[in-house]
């Protein structure tokens, strides 16, 4: 059983309230000349992953409140009961089991009485011998030709975290060119079948429930193209293969269930790289190093599960952010890798984050009166800062950050890697102190600017400073390591969850758009005039029909 504890009824709440109106009046740059033990105090170091929680606005006292606030909010109950396969994902009746699916110390884990190892570890080893016979060519395609192309067919959960992860360790990639099709949209199959020869090519037909609506056309779209090639009915197990839990739907779909890849309700879409929604990173990177990324996760499950809260990264991370959302109230959360091959980190915790706890009811059916999940977004650094950074330094709004860094690169070429680095240090540095108008107007004297000029010109360069960054600073990008960090977060994401009271694992919210597009969709078949809907509706349905 999940805790039921209205947070803002605690007495660390009450605390944190007053607390709060003592810390909003203090500048970081203050906190920081102050307290000289700043960093030594707010930084937790894991393995090889840095974490600075130290540039937030934040003292001991704030960090003792908010972790009497977990306290009694009973993370630690909550972490145990998601651990040992309790059925926390209530409003869907399922344990919540990622933990599952990279447990290296193959400890078991129940479910309804029944270990869930040995299932977990036979299709791990069926990815195995999968990925080597692809990727060492012993697999032939219809022709008699070794795959030379992957194409992952799927959305939401069953494409950004593959997206996202071979494209983080594309330094690690073999020779197999990886293609992912989600969007419905007929450009995306279309642009990606122009490129791909069917002879050599694989699909991968990524679905937890085999029923969603744009992977299902797109896998048919795809079929049909390779039929229309030449192949035959016959041909199509040597070339497709799903990744999924709805045997029927697979067998339904004509693909054979010797290439069928199963996983199980209790892993969560957006939880799912690491089950067989994970084949098409084993096939680019290699089976080996897939499984160093599943034992980097394991790394930070057991360090959540068993760390004191005070050295507890996913911990810390969640509490800060609720400091500033619920506290501070601020409304998003900025993630800025500085890692081009984390380009999609955080595209892919926009689903993570959101479609977890985008919630506003809690877990007893009631509507919240507090604020729930951030708005999640970001760049890699530092396009970012050529973009949007102008509204994080000198905007109205208070927009807590994520840095994160690798101190190595997997291309040093030249003074790149030290010029992207000084870039990260940096910003945070930046953000938080800002210039006074003191130094803006030295500066101005300096450049031999008249009285005058320096009034007119000085409000515009003032930098307020105080704006609130989190640094995760990674020795290098890793399958070890990035396993790691995207367990940090998606626990940072379940703690949070926690306090607010609110279930993190379902997703009723994106059901309602996809029934009104299944009634709609038959009203697009003819050009028949539609009156059905309201008026702007009807508008654009019966203008599309006018210009198709
Ligand atoms: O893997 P499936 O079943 O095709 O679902 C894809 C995605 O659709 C969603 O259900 C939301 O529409 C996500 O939670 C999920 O990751």
């Amino acid at each position: 059983m999940l805790p039921n504890i209205d947070f803002t009824t605690t007495q660390s709440y009450k605390y944190l309230t007053d607390h709060y109106i003592d810390i909003v009046s203090k500048s970081l740059k203050e906190l920081f000349d102050t307290d000289k033990e700043r960093f030594t105090k707010f930084h937790i170091q894991f393995e090889d992953i840095l974490f600075d929680y130290s540039k937030n606005r934040i003292d001991e006292q704030t960090i003792a409140l908010l972790i009497q606030l977990a306290k009694e909010c009973s993370v630690n109950k909550a972490i145990e009961a998601m651990f040992s396969g309790e059925r926390i994902n209530v409003t869907e009746d399922r344990p919540v089991l990622h933990i599952a699916l990279r447990n290296r110390s193959n400890k078991p884990i129940y479910v309804d009485g029944k270990d869930v190892m040995p299932d977990v570890n036979k299709v791990l080893d069926h990815m195995k011998d999968f990925s080597q016979a692809i990727i060492s060519g012993d697999w032939k395609g219809y022709t008699g030709k070794p795959i030379t192309d992957v194409v992952n067919i799927g959305i939401g959960g069953s494409d950004l975290g593959p997206v996202m992860v071979t494209e983080a360790l594309k330094a690690y990639k073999n020779h197999l060119t990886l293609h992912f099709v989600s969007n419905v949209d007929g450009t995306h199959i279309a642009e990606t079948l122009k490129v791909v020869d069917p002879e050599t090519t694989l699909f991968l037909i990524a679905s937890k429930t085999f029923t969603t609506q744009e992977t299902m056309s797109n896998a048919h779209s795809a079929r049909d193209w390779f039929l229309a090639a030449g192949a035959k009915e016959a041909d199509v197990a040597k070339h497709f293969a799903a990744l999924s839990t709805n045997a029927a739907a697979v067998g339904k779909f004509g693909i054979d269930t010797k290439n069928m890849f199963e996983f199980w309700d209790w892993v969560g879409g957006r939880y799912s790289l690491w089950s067989a929604i994970g084949l098409s990173i084993s096939l680019s990177i290699g089976f080996d190093n897939f499984v160093k990324l599943l034992e980097g996760a394991h790394a930070t499950d057991e360090h959540f599960r068993t760390t004191e809260f005070d050295q507890n990264i996913p911990v810390i991370q969640a509490l800060v952010g609720i400091w500033y959302n619920n506290f501070f109230e601020s409304e998003t959360n900025v993630i800025l890798p500085y890692d081009q091959y984390m380009h999609r980190f955080a595209a892919y915790f926009q689903q993570g984050d959101m479609e977890s706890n985008g919630k506003h009811v809690d877990r007893n059916g009631k509507e919240v009166d507090y604020s729930t999940g951030p708005i999640i977004w970001g760049e890699p650094g530092t396009n970012g800062q050529h973009a949007f950074y102008q509204l994080i330094h000198q905007g109205t709004k208070l927009i807590p950050a994520d840095f994160i860094a690798p101190a190595q690169s997997h291309n040093p070429l030249g003074e790149h890697h030290n010029m992207l680095l000084s870039n990260f240090f940096a910003q945070t540095e930046a953000l938080m102190n800002g210039k006074t108008e003191e130094v803006v107007i030295d500066e101005l004297k300096a450049a031999g600017k008249s009285a005058a000029e320096i009034a007119e010109i000085a409000p515009f360069k003032v930098f307020e400073g105080n704006r609130p960054t989190n640094s995760f600073l990674l020795k290098k990008i890793t399958p070890h390591s990035l396993g790691s960090l995207i367990a940090m977060y998606e626990h940072k994401i379940f703690v949070q969850g926690i306090i607010w009271n609110i279930y993190s694992f379902d997703q009723w919210g994106v059901e309602l758009g996809k029934q009104l597009a299944g009634k709609i969709l038959p009203e697009l078949k003819d050009n028949a005039e539609i009156s059905s809907h309201d008026s702007s509706t009807n508008g654009l349905i019966n203008q599309y029909k006018a210009w198709r």
